[in-house]
């Protein structure tokens, strides 16, 4: 499928879901984020890209709550936010499914889904003895793998660790997905997959954008950048230097600015 059909896209003038203004991180000598800016618009699959050491991390783990920044303001539906811990992101609606997934390998598949959310039986037994309501959960994973057309995986109760590289990180963005988020932020979601797995994760992804979740899409991966992008941020020595839509530019244009090769176009792509 084509990204730059997508119905889900918004209009130019959208407010952005998540945007930062001015982003500084700091580590000793190095500046990690230099007066970084990001926007994203709602319902749109953000890619975003830059050479090793450009500062991606530290930007998305600002956005994400893991990294608290020097200075500069982070908005979320416009609203300023200031995360403290990456648990105050994920309860405003941010999700990082990040390329280690934090999955627990020896869990199974509903367990995992409801890692750190659990859901409690109702009454006295789940209130004085936090008995889990293992029933609820399976319905709800149940749910939530189908609803991503993921229910080629056969048994929930079957542990993690016996799941295809394709089939985790498939569980990893249901578990984002269905937690009633308002961002998904993907950290190299393929870099560890095959052609075949790799594949299914885009299809993933792009499911994901059609029931309206906007996502950030970081990745090496120019191939996988151009076919799923709406729109990609690219970053340079700690900052954002251009956004391009990808029907714009060549994959060689956008490692040309990545590097510093091709002047960064003046106005950013909105
Ligand atoms: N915790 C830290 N302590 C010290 N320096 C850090 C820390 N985290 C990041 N840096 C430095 O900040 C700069 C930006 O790193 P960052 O990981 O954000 O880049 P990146 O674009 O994600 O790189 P890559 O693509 O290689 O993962 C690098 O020079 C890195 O060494």
């Amino acid at each position: 499928m084509s990204a730059h059909n997508n119905p889900a896209a918004a209009p130019a003038s959208a407010q952005p879901i998540l945007q930062a203004r001015g982003l500084v991180k700091r580590y000793g000598r190095v500046t990690a984020m230099d007066h970084a800016d990001f926007d994203l618009l709602p319902g749109e699959i953000l890619a975003v890209i830059g050479d090793n050491g450009a500062g991606k991390s530290s930007l998305i783990k600002a956005l994400a709550g893991a990294v608290i920044p020097d200075a500069g303001e982070i908005r979320l539906a416009g609203t300023p936010v200031q995360f403290r811990s990456p648990i105050q992101a994920r309860e405003a609606g941010i999700e990082t499914v990040y390329q280690n997934l934090a999955l627990s390998p020896a869990l199974s598949i509903a367990d995992n889904l409801f890692l750190g959310r659990e859901k409690r039986s109702a009454g006295f037994l789940g209130k004085v003895f936090r008995k889990l309501d293992r029933r609820g959960m399976q319905v709800e994973a149940r749910k939530a793998l189908s609803n991503l057309g993921l229910m080629t995986i056969q048994n929930i109760n079957q542990p993690v660790e016996t799941l295809s590289g394709g089939q985790r990180q498939g569980v990893a963005v249901a578990r984002a997905a269905a937690f009633g988020s308002r961002v998904i932020i993907m950290d190299e979601p393929t870099a560890a997959l095959g052609v075949k797995e790799s594949r299914r994760v885009l299809e993933l992804i792009l499911d994901v954008r059609r029931r309206g979740m906007p996502i950030v899409l970081i990745s090496h991966n120019m191939p996988h950048v151009f076919e799923v992008a709406d729109r990609i941020h690219i970053h340079r020595l700690g900052r954002r230097v251009a956004v391009i839509r990808p029907s714009d530019y060549t994959m060689s244009d956008a490692v040309a600015i990545m590097t510093g090769a091709m002047k960064a176009p003046e106005t950013l792509a909105q």
